[in-house]
């Protein structure tokens, strides 16, 4: 089915059922998007594009680089929406909803329903609850934009414990990433100089996921693979 999974269970053994479809840079086939949530992701990602270039755009001018950037590599022409649904776990300290990872592409936009607490992200080493405040959009850094940022944002490490509640946790994300394979990242240029040399080698898109994919996510970042170690210079 094009561009459609329900996901059951992820390779994790995670607590957590899914619905992913990619949403560009083909349509999806919506015929096979179930009708009940059809309409919704729809609108959703209808919504959300608009917010990705715009904070995109923001993040490139934070950086000092031309606000429009971010176009030259398509680093936002991927949309995927991933709807997770976490049920009630009858013994939630032998499981995990979703293991400790990084998001591999460039931005991700997610909000959650009513049961907080349960999404965290790492602080130093502690881990701290994401509350679940009405109204509110997370934003994660992904890895790629660490690394075209030349480490100036920083990919959030987070972690989904599996929910002891009774109602179901429901979370939508929508993940930008690239969309030519062939395309080559890097910190972008204008970030280096002698002060502040290029912190990572340079890569294809292509390449990139080929690994993302091979790798478990336990914990684990591609950040670390394509650093380059300065000191050694
Ligand atoms: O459900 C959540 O809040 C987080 C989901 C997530 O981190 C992911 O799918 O990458
Ligand atoms: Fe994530």
């Amino acid at each position: 089915m094009n561009g459609f999974k329900y996901l059951f269970h992820n390779n994790n053994n995670c607590a957590f059922m899914g619905v992913k479809v990619r949403m560009a840079p083909m349509e999806p086939a919506w015929d096979a998007v179930p009708e009940m949530c059809r309409a919704a992701l729809r609108d959703w990602d209808k919504a959300v594009v608009g917010l990705g270039d715009e904070l995109m755009s923001i993040l490139c001018e934070g950086l000092g680089v031309k606000s429009d950037k971010w176009k030259e590599l398509s680093c936002l022409d991927t949309r995927v929406s991933l709807c997770h649904y976490y049920p009630p776990c009858p013994e939630p300290d032998l499981t995990i909803g979703l293991t400790a990872h990084t998001d591999p592409g460039v931005l991700t936009i997610l909000v959650q329903n009513e049961v907080g607490g349960l999404l965290q992200v790492k602080c130093g080493e502690d881990w701290a609850d994401v509350e679940a405040v009405p109204g509110a959009i997370v934003v994660n850094i992904g890895d790629l934009l660490q690394m075209i940022s030349n480490d100036e944002y920083k990919s959030v490490m987070h972690r989904v414990l599996a929910n002891p509640v009774e109602g179901a946790r429901v979370s939508i994300a929508e993940f930008f990433n690239p969309s030519v394979r062939e395309n080559r990242y890097g910190p972008f240029p204008e970030l280096i100089s002698d002060e502040k040399p290029t912190v990572y080698r340079e890569f294809t898109y292509g390449e990139y996921i080929r690994r993302f994919f091979n790798k478990e996510l336990d914990g684990k970042t591609l950040t670390n693979f394509y650093r380059i170690d300065n000191t050694k210079a």
